[in-house]
């Protein structure tokens, strides 16, 4: 029997406080139609060819969010196969420098505490990562 190995991308997410509200984190949750249709995630995306993972984080989010970031320190790493790609997922502390999250590119935005982030129909690969954070093993979020 062979195994096909899936394509590997490495995909860099925020974990973003609510101004003024620091118990609260913004989430998205994904379109409907494409792979993992209508499951939540961290605002981010794959980080292209020559890219810092910093460059990266600050597109996506220009991009999905219409919003500026100021991108801060790594808080976790992890890798994920699904059926048709392996994610390694960065996720990354950030801070909203201006605008206000639109969801330019996903069904729904929200902002979240870590134990309400668990009880919602999360990617997979950030089972393990909302594990850690709900056990405050990422450090401070401040
Ligand atoms: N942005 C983001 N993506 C995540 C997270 N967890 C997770 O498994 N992913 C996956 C979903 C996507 O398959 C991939 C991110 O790719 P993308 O943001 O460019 O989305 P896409 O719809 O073009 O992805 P795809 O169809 O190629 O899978 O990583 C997360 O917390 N944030």
């Amino acid at each position: 029997m062979t195994v096909a190995a899936t394509r590997t991308v490495r995909v860099v997410a925020a974990l973003i406080p609510k101004p003024e509200d620091g118990r609260r984190f913004l989430v998205q949750q994904r379109l409907p139609g494409g792979s993992r249709a209508l499951l939540w995630e961290f605002p981010g995306g794959k980080v292209e060819k020559g890219e810092t993972d910093e460059a990266a984080l600050a597109r996506e989010c220009r991009e999905e969010l219409d919003v500026e970031l100021a991108v801060g320190r790594r808080l976790w790493e992890g890798r994920h196969t699904y059926p048709d790609l392996t994610v390694e997922l960065v996720l990354y502390l950030a801070r909203l420098v201006s605008g206000e999250p639109r969801p330019l590119g996903a069904h729904a935005l929200a902002f979240h505490t870590p134990a309400e982030m668990q009880a919602l129909p999360f990617c997979e690969a950030d089972i393990p990562l909302l594990n850690d954070l709900v056990a405050g093993r990422l450090g401070s979020l401040d």
